[in-house]
């Protein structure tokens, strides 16, 4: 089995170039991330880096990496400056394998709660601030229990071969007997939503190994098993279970980006007898979705949640 860790003369030398490094450790439903304040735009966190501070054995342990910086500091493209210009801070996400994506849903939350918790924007409930990510401008509202995004537009990653075969993807995992169907659906990342008929086969899967994808999205994809609820819709509020292989990270507690796209994929298997508000339950606890009209015209999905600060740390 090859080692979930960096080889020894990789860990120590990416231990050493991170020593002294101020950190935060944060979640939002269990899906867990190490957060770095980094003002000024001057740390430099290679794939390596990120590896070492998210490794559950021998570092701080997270499903991903949040550094905290001002816009105007990025050293990236002027594009992602251009996406979200009303955006003082930005988000810049890496998976735990050091790979970076577009997106980060439960990430923008906890993002958005360390922002306001440390007085770097000023945040009352009801309040709304704009940040930046890689997927572009995300607005988000503090609530009573949390934060509400704007997600943003869903969309088909291969709409022709979704829409005529109510499918575009036949996914296997260890523990189902056959492939299933499935909806690829993309957040700004990419997901792939596969339907399951009841409790016992989701909690049946074994997710250690990356599930088959077949065609697989060109940049790899997350992966939803879903089983929806029965009755399906109570109360004008639709319901189903999900667990998540994430691209980059594997098994994970929640997926804010997941929970819309799975959302998204049984609103479209349920046609009419759907619903626009949706409750997601995911092993590290619940999330809701909601599909509204977007400013742009579009349908946009809202996600909606709690974020916790768990500690603050340093690196010897
Ligand atoms: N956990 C994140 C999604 C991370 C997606 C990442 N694994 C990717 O490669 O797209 C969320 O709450 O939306």
């Amino acid at each position: 089995m090859t080692s979930p860790h960096l080889d020894p003369e990789r860990q120590s030398a990416a231990q050493q170039q991170l020593s002294g490094l101020r950190f935060t450790k944060g979640h939002g439903t269990g899906n867990d991330f190490v957060l770095v304040e980094d003002q000024r735009g001057d740390i430099e966190l290679t794939p390596d880096h990120v590896r070492v501070l998210t490794d559950r054995h021998l570092g701080i342990g997270g499903d991903g990496l949040i550094r905290v910086v001002r816009s105007q500091e990025l050293l990236e493209g002027r594009d992602l400056l251009e996406a979200a210009p009303d955006a003082e801070w930005f988000m810049d996400y890496r998976n735990g394998d050091g790979s970076i994506a577009e997106m980060c849903g439960n990430g923008v939350r906890v993002f958005v709660h360390y922002l306001a918790q440390r007085g770097l924007v000023q945040l009352a409930e009801g309040g709304a601030v704009t940040i930046g990510t890689r997927a572009g401008a995300r607005t988000v509202r503090r609530t009573a229990h949390g934060y509400a995004i704007d997600m943003g537009p869903w969309s088909y990653i291969d709409e022709e071969l979704a829409l005529e075969r109510a499918a575009d993807s036949l996914v296997l995992a260890a523990g189902l007997q056959d492939p299933r169907p499935a909806l690829s659906i993309s957040m700004g990342n990419p997901h792939t939503v596969v339907a399951l008929a009841e409790d016992m086969e989701l909690d049946g899967l074994d997710l250690h190994q990356v599930p088959n994808v077949d065609p697989a999205p060109p940049h790899g994809t997350n992966v939803e098993f879903v089983v929806p609820a029965e009755p399906l819709v109570q109360e004008g509020v639709g319901r189903l279970r999900m667990r998540v292989h994430e691209r980059g990270v594997g098994e994970t507690q929640s997926c804010g980006t997941g929970a819309c796209a799975a959302a998204a994929a049984v609103r479209a298997w349920a046609g009419d007898a759907g619903s626009d508000q949706w409750i997601v339950d995911v092993p590290g606890g619940a999330v809701g979705v909601e599909f509204v009209p977007g400013p742009d015209g579009a349908e946009h999905v809202v996600l909606s949640g709690p974020a916790e600060l768990v500690f603050d740390g340093q690196m010897p």
